[in-house]
């Protein structure tokens, strides 16, 4: 029984952008030793090899070796996209053993879903973290399946919280928290795109412009943070009757902002759904 992350051996399944924001927050942050982190994909060796030169973690060599890097870990943790997810439980299912921690990021798939394509009830811990782990500043929501041990939902917090905060929900609500702050950063940079533009549409360069623009989404997000005062409160700060702000809120209402972003998030929710869904269906699975 692993009772210090360090002495865990982790093997990451995927090796995208989501693993490896996970794998930066786990070395940087001094949580898992890089070999101690194994990490695979589908097929792309220079990505493998991108990740080790980064970050020194332990990658397969040859085909083979994947198999005994999952039999021999003590958590797996699954980052692939939903709709690979049936291919690559149905290659490790014979390689699985009950004392493993599964960890999954993938969105929208069930922990009921997991068990059914492994056709056996694990420990299993579903998330929705976002990509701002990369710098210690994710936001995870987990939720746990009914074998899932005091201590392993410890160790499981522990490395969600290693990379930002996260908040314990029941499962239901992860496809919110997807379309909230799974996929929310994405917004962020939406945003900030736009305020970009607008800058260098007045005049500014696209490094001033740009600089300005992080700088007020970070004083922001900071201000809310360490005042402890609402977005609402702050922004009536900001907003002097008859000034620019005001006249600029008017134009976001007109083009009904923040209508526009309760739609985008609720679409964002029930697509987290839909992919769960076609996952369950296309395997005939209950
Ligand atoms: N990106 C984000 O902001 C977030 C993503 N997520 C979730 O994380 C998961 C991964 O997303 P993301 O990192 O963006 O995806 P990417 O497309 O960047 O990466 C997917 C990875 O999965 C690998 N893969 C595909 N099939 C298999 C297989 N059968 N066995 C092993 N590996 C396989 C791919 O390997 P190869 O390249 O060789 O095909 C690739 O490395 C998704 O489920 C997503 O919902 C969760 C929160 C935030
Ligand atoms: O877009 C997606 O499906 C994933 C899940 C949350 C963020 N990215």
């Amino acid at each position: 029984m692993i009772t210090n992350l360090r002495d865990a051996r982790i093997a990451i399944i995927g090796a995208g952008s989501m693993s490896e924001a996970l794998i930066r927050g786990l070395i940087r942050h001094n949580i898992a030793l890089p070999h101690m982190v194994f990490v695979m994909n589908q097929s792309n060796q220079d990505r493998l090899q991108e990740l080790h030169r980064r970050y020194r973690v332990a990658i397969p060599a040859v085909e083979a070796d994947k198999a005994g890097m999952i039999r021999e870990a003590h958590i797996l943790v699954l980052a692939m996209k939903p709709k690979d997810i049936a291919n690559s439980l149905a290659n490790i299912k014979p390689l699985l053993n009950p004392k493993q921690l599964i960890i999954s990021v993938v969105a929208g798939v069930k922990i009921q879903t997991i068990e059914a394509l492994l056709e056996r009830s694990l420990p299993i811990v579903r998330s929705m973290p976002n990509t701002s782990a990369t710098i210690g500043l994710g936001a995870t929501g987990i939720s746990f399946s009914s074998q899932v041990s005091e201590q392993q939902k410890e160790i499981a917090s522990d490395i969600f919280e290693s990379i930002g905060v996260v908040t314990t929900v029941d499962e239901a609500e992860l496809d919110i928290v997807t379309g909230l702050s799974g996929s929310g950063p994405a917004y962020v940079y939406y945003l900030m795109e736009a305020l970009v533009k607008a800058g260098m549409n007045g005049g500014l360069s696209q490094e001033a412009a740009t600089a300005l623009t992080m700088q007020t989404l970070i004083g922001a997000a900071n201000m809310v943070k360490e005042t402890g005062e609402s977005p609402d409160v702050l922004r009536h700060k900001v907003t002097s009757p008859g000034g620019t702000t005001n006249a600029a809120i008017e134009v976001l209402n007109q083009y009904q902002f923040s209508e526009g972003i309760q739609h985008a998030i609720a679409r964002a929710t029930e697509r987290s759904k839909e992919m769960g869904e076609e996952i369950v269906k296309s395997m005939n699975l209950k």
